[in-house]
């Protein structure tokens, strides 16, 4: 799996996701990003020169062998592009990257789509969503993309086709941007968006109460409903009164966000919907912005459009003015009914979506959006969007330099550590002889303590050296993953184990493997039809390998895992290790050839804690925190992100409460993580469960023994 480069060039900007797989070409690249994920940029359009600058700088264009983009300037800089890169350009159409990429995030990642709830939690308004697992609770939407100009798209299902433009507005990012530079004194957005937050509409639009004295109650109209945006500029300019950049900012950012989400509502009624998510880099997680729109959908929806509204777009871009008032408008013209999402990545759905399906047309045609998903998430992580303007602390190259300052710096802060050092001995001999002593006493200690450090250093450089090496490295999970997306959807235990070791470079390779594949596995199933015997086999196996709520596992009467005493008895972790090495025993032919050479012990438990390590470096966690709590909220991130499947990285969870309570601490929610063995690896012990182990009455020496002592 190599890097993937994708671009939406529109009207105001250009948003760039790359796709860095694990263990890339340098070894700072996989250290610095420590697994797959798409990462961010942008860069206005009108310095489409300094974005060239910026991939080739950074090397960038060397790492791919084509780059796909979408957006207007997708077609009018095509021959441009691909002179300066040297690199095929594959276009892709924007609305269906847009639709392409919004699915992809919202169906694969949790708290990609949030709730922006000021007046439940000043500090933390924020709602974070799980993901849409189900395709009913997210189709049909209306997608309403805030860009330069505004797009209303109506999309009936996860195929990239399944959508519609059904209406459009010239009036959006592009307007507050040239409108507000013209009336305020800014020069960047950001300034823009630093004077909205701090001004105060109230001052320029014309209020109901401002004609009225009071409310028009008789139409439903409130005392303090802007009746005319901008109505009370032209009298105070009269009457020469200053009117402030932050007002105007506040003014114009929510005039346009409004009227956004009342031409929504209007579209979410006529097609029906109920649905509307907003994307596009104009509204930026922006607060003011956000809460704008979400005000006006729920006064345009009257109360009786039950509609989720997501918001995406840089414009609102984390301002909590614009998101506190999107959420007013919504629920206030909604009556209550509307619920206004935005979406983390909004200002990145093109380009997220051309990164992603570029992954999916490399390896299969056929591969469809879920399983992708599912895949991806095996290393996916989202990057945070990064800073506008300022690419040059991101890229790789400059990231490279950054740390040779680094550890130049810090050599030469040590060499003059050790010419201080010297130089105080010298001067302690002429010193009394308790600050002598002292001195020495110091020395012991530092000199102690550097030998430490050594050890210390050397350990974790053999560990290290382990994480990440160049093939059988644990990092490689993640290529396989990725690579095992055009294999059909894991159902059944036999299906076909990772290769740690494989990475297959180009499509024929992989072509003819798959041609492979396909054979043994049709063998296999003619082999099954032949004996009686192998059915029952195979019922069993289908047994392991169906989805268990955790609600299903009652682990409250569970006998191992209910009672402290248990857990005093056996340590915290001890019996689950026992019982997935007793599997492991089982399974010892095929952990042999899969664990990477050297890394096998001899007692069971160590094996399976190397294993537990092994896989928590695969999945991009920290090996240390295995069997700690940190290891727990990320083996129940883990169980979240890979529904069908549990990982041994949970040997730790004792109590239906423990789990409730790292679910609670880390914002998931369980109750519809399915905890099964996954029949995706042929190494069935790191995917089970303990407390499944339970439920599936394991046949280890420990289990048999400790059932005998309880029935006696
Ligand atoms: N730093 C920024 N500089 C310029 N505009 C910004 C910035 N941050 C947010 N914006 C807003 O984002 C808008 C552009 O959004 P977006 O990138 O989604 O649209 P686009 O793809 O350029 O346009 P279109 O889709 O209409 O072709 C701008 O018009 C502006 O309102
Ligand atoms: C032209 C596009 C689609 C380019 O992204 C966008 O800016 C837009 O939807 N503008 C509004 C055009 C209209 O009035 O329908």
């Amino acid at each position: 799996m190599k890097f993937r480069l994708s671009v939406d060039i529109g009207g105001s900007l250009i948003k760039a996701s790359v796709f860095v797989p694990i263990g890339g070409q340098s070894p700072i690249l996989a250290h610095r990003f420590k697994a797959n994920y798409v990462k961010d940029m942008s860069f206005a359009s009108c310095v489409m020169g300094e974005f060239v600058d910026f991939v080739v700088s950074n090397g960038i264009h060397k790492l791919v062998d084509h780059f796909t983009a979408c957006g207007g300037g997708s077609l009018k800089f095509e021959s441009y592009l691909s002179k300066e890169f040297r690199l095929p350009i594959k276009k892709n159409d924007e609305m269906e990257s847009l639709i392409f990429g919004l699915n992809f995030l919202l169906r694969t990642f949790p708290g990609e789509s949030f709730l922006y709830l000021p007046e439940k939690s000043e500090r933390k308004p924020r709602f974070r969503l799980p993901t849409f697992r189900h395709r009913r609770d997210l189709f049909p939407y209306l997608f309403v993309s805030m860009g330069s100009g505004i797009s209303f798209v109506h999309v009936s299902g996860e195929s990239p086709y399944s959508w519609e433009r059904v209406d459009g507005s010239s009036i959006g990012g592009g307007t507050f941007w040239g409108l507000a530079f013209l009336l305020t004194g800014a020069k960047t957005f950001d300034e823009l968006l630093d004077l909205a937050k701090h001004g105060n509409s109230d001052n320029v639009d014309l209020l109901v109460g401002d004609i009225y004295g009071k409310a028009y109650g008789k139409v439903g109209l409130a005392s303090n409903t802007i009746a005319s945006c901008f109505g009370k500029v032209a009298s105070a300019l009269q009457k020469k009164k200053k009117v402030s950049d932050a007002d105007i900012a506040n003014s114009l950012l929510k005039m346009i966000c409004l009227n956004i989400a009342q031409l929504a509502c209007h579209n979410a009624k006529r097609l029906k919907v109920k649905r509307v998510v907003f994307g596009g880099y104009f509204i930026r997680n922006h607060p003011v912005a956000m809460a704008a729109v979400s005000f006006a959908m729920k006064y345009w929806s009257g109360g009786h459009v039950k509609t989720l509204v997501v918001f995406g777009g840089y414009f609102i871009r984390n301002h909590p003015v614009a998101m506190a008032a999107v959420s007013f408008a919504m629920k206030y013209w909604s009556g209550g009914h509307v619920k206004t999402l935005f979406v983390a990545h909004e200002g990145f759905l093109g380009s997220t979506g051309c990164v992603v399906q570029d992954c999916v047309s490399y390896l299969s045609a056929s591969t469809n959006l879920s399983m992708l998903s599912l895949r991806l998430k095996s290393g996916a992580e989202l990057s945070e969007i990064l800073p506008l303007f300022d690419p040059r602390p991101v890229g790789i190259r400059s990231y490279r330099k950054m740390m040779s300052k680094v550890r130049k710096k810090k050599n030469s802060s040590k060499s003059i550590m050790s010419i201080l050092y010297i130089i105080i001995l010298g001067f302690m001999h002429c010193a009394h002889p308790i600050v002598r002593w002292l001195g020495y006493f110091f020395y012991l200690f530092l000199f102690v303590r550097r030998f430490f450090k050594v050890i210390v250093k050397y350990t974790c450089h053999k560990y290290s050296a382990r994480k990440e090496p160049k093939r059988s490295s644990p990092g490689l999970i993640h290529h396989s993953a990725i690579l095992n997306l055009t294999q059909s959807a894991p159902t059944s235990p036999s299906h076909t184990p990772l290769e740690l070791d494989t990475i297959v470079l180009d499509e024929k390779e992989h072509a003819e493997k798959e041609e492979v594949e396909e054979e043994e596995e049709e063998e296999e199933e003619e082999e099954k039809k032949e004996g009686g015997d192998r059915d029952k086999q195979e019922e069993e196996e289908e047994d392991i390998g169906r989805s268990i709520s955790i609600d299903e596992l009652d682990l409250k009467s569970n006998p191992f895992f209910a009672t402290p005493k248990t857990s005093s008895l056996h340590g915290t972790s001890r019996h689950p290790s026992v019982c997935l090495s007793a599997l492991a025993h089982q399974h010892d032919a095929k952990l042999s050839e899969q664990i990477p050479s050297g890394r096998k012990r001899s007692s069971s438990t160590g094996l399976l804690t190397s294993h537990s390590r092994y896989l928590a470096n695969s999945i991009g966690g920290d090996p240390k925190a295995v069997g700690t709590r940190e290891g727990m909220k990320m083996g129940i991130m883990q169980l979240k992100a890979f529904p069908k499947s549990s990982f041994a990285l949970l040997p730790t969870l004792e109590t239906y409460e423990q789990v409730k309570a790292v679910e609670a601490e880390s914002d998931t929610d369980l109750s519809e993580a399915e905890f099964a063995l996954s029949p995706e690896y042929s190494i069935p012990f790191i995917k089970i469960h303990p407390l499944i182990l339970e439920q599936l009455e394991c046949r280890c020496d420990y289990c048999q023994r400790h059932r005998k002592g309880k029935l006696q």
